[in-house]
């Protein structure tokens, strides 16, 4: 009889793969206009004061606080971008500036009044309100950040306020994390690829395009390394040279027939298994392990099964090898609206519709792992504990949203 799987608790399950997942430490330089979604390599310190001059938050006139009440004239008007003797502090007794938006306030005013908050206002005169605030609308140098402040830490994704910060800091450069290397192999001798011609019998790659697609939807990049055929000799040769690669990732193969090479070729292939068999529906085959430096995942074959575990499964490992220091799916709590059962004993992973703060599981939880149809109709994913046996109607459930998909319902944004 073949010999039983050992089924591994999720969550050891988890931690152990995060265990054997090292962080790369080689680096580059790249342009800012190309870093959306790169790791930061090293701390980024302020090399500009924020703002780096006192500037007007407003187009008005500059005054003494003192002043407030008072018909003063106007010394001179400054505009935003002037520098030297047209900044130069230069008030006599009753007089103010005239001043633009992002023009530098000069040393002997405190406050900025709004044009149209002043009453009077001629070409020379200006009649200033009493009820003024001391230093109002007066943007100081350095509020925001000093020079020498860490403005962001090594291992943050990079995102388009980062990309503003930099620009605003004159950096065009940044120092990220090289982009790790992912090799992604299908197995199996009914695969063909989806140019190729299917007999009724053979079935169309979609697990390899479904994975590098996912993967360069959370930023990596991963290269296809073709089908691994089912014969052990083959399977060891074909994986001998997948060796440079930092992550190989395999769908296929794995469970228990007479198939299943996959395990097998990469022991041989002097693999350190981590585990072979984890306690989740779906994925229950699922495996990982060590061959010398490169991190091995080996995916069930079903492609819904291989797309929700890479997806909760190998994103946080992956992100951590990328040294990306936020590695963990971001959770929203959600109501749910429909009953439904799930597998009680084992951690299940539920597709469903995350919509407006409502969780709608996909097909009353009723779909095969073999289904592709179930991925698409879903955007986020729901797991459960193993003591779990049904989802009511109206129980707050936390939702891991998947599939990078925007709603058709127009959602509540107000709070
Ligand atoms: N006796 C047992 N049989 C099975 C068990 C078990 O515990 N005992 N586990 C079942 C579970 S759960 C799963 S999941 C599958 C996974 O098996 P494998 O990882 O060995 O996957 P395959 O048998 O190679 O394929 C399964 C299924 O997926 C299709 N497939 C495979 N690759 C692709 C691809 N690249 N694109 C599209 N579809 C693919 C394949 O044709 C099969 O239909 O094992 C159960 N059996
Ligand atoms: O992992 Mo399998 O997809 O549970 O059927």
């Amino acid at each position: 009889m073949a010999e039983k799987m050992n089924f591994l608790d999720f969550t050891d399950a988890v931690k152990k793969s995060l265990d054997l997942s090292i962080a790369t430490t080689f680096t580059e330089m790249i342009s800012i206009g190309e870093a959306i979604g790169r790791i930061i390599a090293k701390d980024v310190v302020c090399v500009k004061n924020l703002p780096s001059f006192n500037n007007s938050a407003m187009d008005g006139f500059a005054v003494k606080f003192e002043d407030a009440g008072k018909v003063l004239s106007i010394n001179k008007t400054i505009f935003a971008g002037d520098k030297g003797e047209k900044v130069k502090e230069s008030l006599l007794k009753n007089e103010c500036y005239k001043i633009m938006t992002g023009a530098k306030v000069p040393s002997d005013v405190d406050t900025i009044v709004p044009i149209e908050n002043c009453f009077d206002v001629t070409e020379k005169t200006v009649k200033i309100p009493s009820d003024i605030k001391k230093g109002a609308n007066l943007r100081l140098k350095g509020e925001e950040q000093k020079e020498g402040n860490v403005l962001f830490r090594k291992g943050e994704e990079i995102n388009s306020s980062h990309i503003t910060l930099l620009a605003s800091q004159g950096l065009v450069m940044i120092e990220v994390f090289r982009k790790i290397s992912i090799a992604v192999l299908s197995t199996g001798n009914e695969i063909k690829e989806p140019w190729e011609r299917a007999d009724e019998e053979e079935i169309y790659n979609c697990n390899s395009f479904a994975l590098i697609s996912q993967l360069k939807e959370k930023g990596f990049d991963a290269t296809y390394c073709g089908v691994i055929p089912d014969n052990l000799e083959d399977s060891k040769n074909y994986i001998k040279n997948l060796k440079n690669y930092d992550v190989i990732i395999t769908s296929g193969g794995i469970s228990m027939g007479d198939a299943d090479f996959v395990g097998e070729a990469f022991l041989q292939n002097g693999l350190q298994t981590a585990f072979h068999g984890v306690n989740i529906k779906p994925g229950r085959p699922i495996m990982m392990g060590k061959m010398d430096k490169t991190l091995v995942i080996c995916l069930p074959g079903n492609p819904l099964t291989a797309m929700v575990n890479i997806y909760l499964f190998a994103i946080p490992i992956l992100n951590k090898i990328q040294g990306n220091e936020n590695i963990y799916h971001e959770t929203a709590f959600a109501m749910n609206h429909e009953q439904f059962k799930t597998k009680a004993g084992r951690v299940n992973i539920v597709l469903g519709k995350l919509e407006n703060g409502g969780f709608k599981v996909t097909r009353n939880n009723k779909y095969g792992s073999g289904m592709i149809t179930a991925l698409y109709e879903s955007n986020s994913i729901l797991v459960t504990k193993e003591s779990t046996s049904s989802i009511d109607v109206g129980q707050e459930v936390y939702v891991i949203k998947f599939n990078n998909k925007s709603t058709a319902q127009e959602t509540n944004i107000f709070n």
